[in-house]
């Protein structure tokens, strides 16, 4: 297949900071000597400077959606802007080719005092375009931003939501050659964030797109590509967004301790995971490919209950919970105060390449399995055992892949 053409080429972009104002504004005088001498050093950090953004380097081509991505103060706005012409790096080149669209720092480019329609005007013109190519687009800008009531009102009165349907809408609909975006999509609510999302692969038919995002799911549902950035460094790049991922969330140390609901002291032990003991969760159990998982643990009763249910909720890295099993069916099954009960579950594996914690609830449940009522919740706990998954025959964004039948014929 033909490549497309690069829109996008950034060769040895760096960019510097100092963490103080006073210093900062020293430096800023001696560079402007330097400058006019012919002998600035800009690779090297003088005092109080860091590398908000070191040596990166990467192509983007029509058609690609860059997913960028790192911890907070890792360098992604910095990197942006300098793509943006907002600010200008220490050293290397950037080159982009057509027009670009931003969304980069909520209300910015926005003179707050003018109203949407005037800012959608001033805007457009900035891009490039002509008064009449605006005309001719600023009833879509306005529908797509779904603030056709408000859009004659001055921008400093618009919610942040509203701020960025409206950015959004004008950097989306003036079909951009090179769209680049900021978290800031994170504002907006779900309708509009998913209307974006579909905006932006439409767009990619013929645009290059750069997405900042703390949501992996989302740049597992959009991106092609990714860069993981580190301390203003290139950790990752790569297309596999599966690879990308999992690089993101090792940045991170292991800290989700969960606190323990345990209002009657149930007192769990001998917590094992396909046959290891777990003990105080320090175990991390590595299926492999079709490997089930099969977890068991003994509790002692605390009171006597006539119905009890346990769950075992399955929550992934972001802490998002995936799946659920229960044993509903042990509805009717009753504890005396002393009794040790031995519980065990295998859960088949349907998992996709990842890391997956799962918690430990106990609740008295009264009724059928099919109309059943909560009663005391008797232990919960989200954290109980962690387990990876490699080598999972599928890579996708989705954690479970669902067992199947299909049947596919010639007709
Ligand atoms: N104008 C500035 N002067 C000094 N330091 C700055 C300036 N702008 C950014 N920085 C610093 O540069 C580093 C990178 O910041 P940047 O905003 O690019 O991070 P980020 O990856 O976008 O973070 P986040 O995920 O929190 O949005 C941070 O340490 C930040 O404090």
């Amino acid at each position: 297949m033909e490549e497309k053409e690069v829109l996008i080429k950034v060769e040895g972009l760096s960019k510097k900071f100092c963490k103080d104002l006073k210093t900062s504004l020293w430096y800023g005088v001696q560079d402007l000597v330097s400058n006019i001498r012919g002998n600035k050093n800009e690779r090297l950090l003088r005092d109080k400077e860091f590398w908000a953004v070191k040596d990166i380097n990467f192509e983007l081509r029509r058609g690609e959606c860059l997913g960028l991505i790192g911890h907070n103060g890792a360098g992604k706005s910095t990197l942006l802007k300098i793509l943006n012409g907002l600010i200008n790096p220490d050293a290397g080149k950037v080159t982009i080719k057509g027009r670009v669209g931003a969304l980069i720092e909520l209300g910015a480019g926005f003179n707050p005092i003018l109203s949407g329609r005037e800012n959608i005007y001033n805007n457009a013109a900035v891009l490039g375009f002509s008064k009449k190519e605006i005309e001719a687009k600023v009833e879509e800008i306005i529908d797509f931003s779904e603030i056709r009531e408000f859009i004659d009102m001055p921008v400093q009165n618009y919610s942040s939501g509203m701020k960025v349907r409206l950015g959004f809408a004008i950097a989306a609909q003036m079909e951009p050659d090179v769209l680049i975006i900021d978290e800031v999509l994170a504002v907006g609510d779900v309708g509009f964030r998913i209307k974006c999302l579909n905006r932006i692969s439409d767009l990619l038919n013929n645009c290059a797109v750069i997405l900042v995002s703390h949501s992996m799911p989302q740049i597992a549902r959009i991106c092609t590509n990714g860069l993981l950035l580190h301390n203003g460094q290139e950790r990752l790049i790569t297309n596999s967004i599966g690879e990308l991922v999992e690089q993101y969330y090792k940045v991170f140390t292991d800290n989700y301790k969960s606190n323990e609901i345990n209002p009657f002291g149930i007192d769990i032990y001998d917590i094992k995971a396909n046959g290891l003991d777990v003990g105080d969760n320090e175990l991390a159990l590595n299926l492999k490919k079709g490997e089930d998982l099969e977890l068991s643990f003994t509790f002692k009763c605390p009171l006597d209950i006539k119905e009890f249910s346990i769950h075992l909720p399955i929550t992934d890295e972001q802490m998002i919970h995936v799946a659920l099993t229960s044993s509903l069916e042990n509805i009717g099954v009753s504890l005396n105060h002393g009794d040790d009960i031995y519980v065990k579950c295998k859960i088949p594996s349907s998992f996709t390449n990842g890391k997956f914690y799962v918690g430990i609830t106990i609740i008295e449940t009264k009724g059928g399995p099919n109309h059943f009522n909560i009663g005391k919740i008797l232990y919960k706990k989200e954290n109980c055992f962690k387990f990876y998954v490699r080598e999972s025959p599928l890579t996708t964004s989705v954690p479970i892949i669902l067992n199947s039948n299909f049947t596919v014929e010639y007709e």
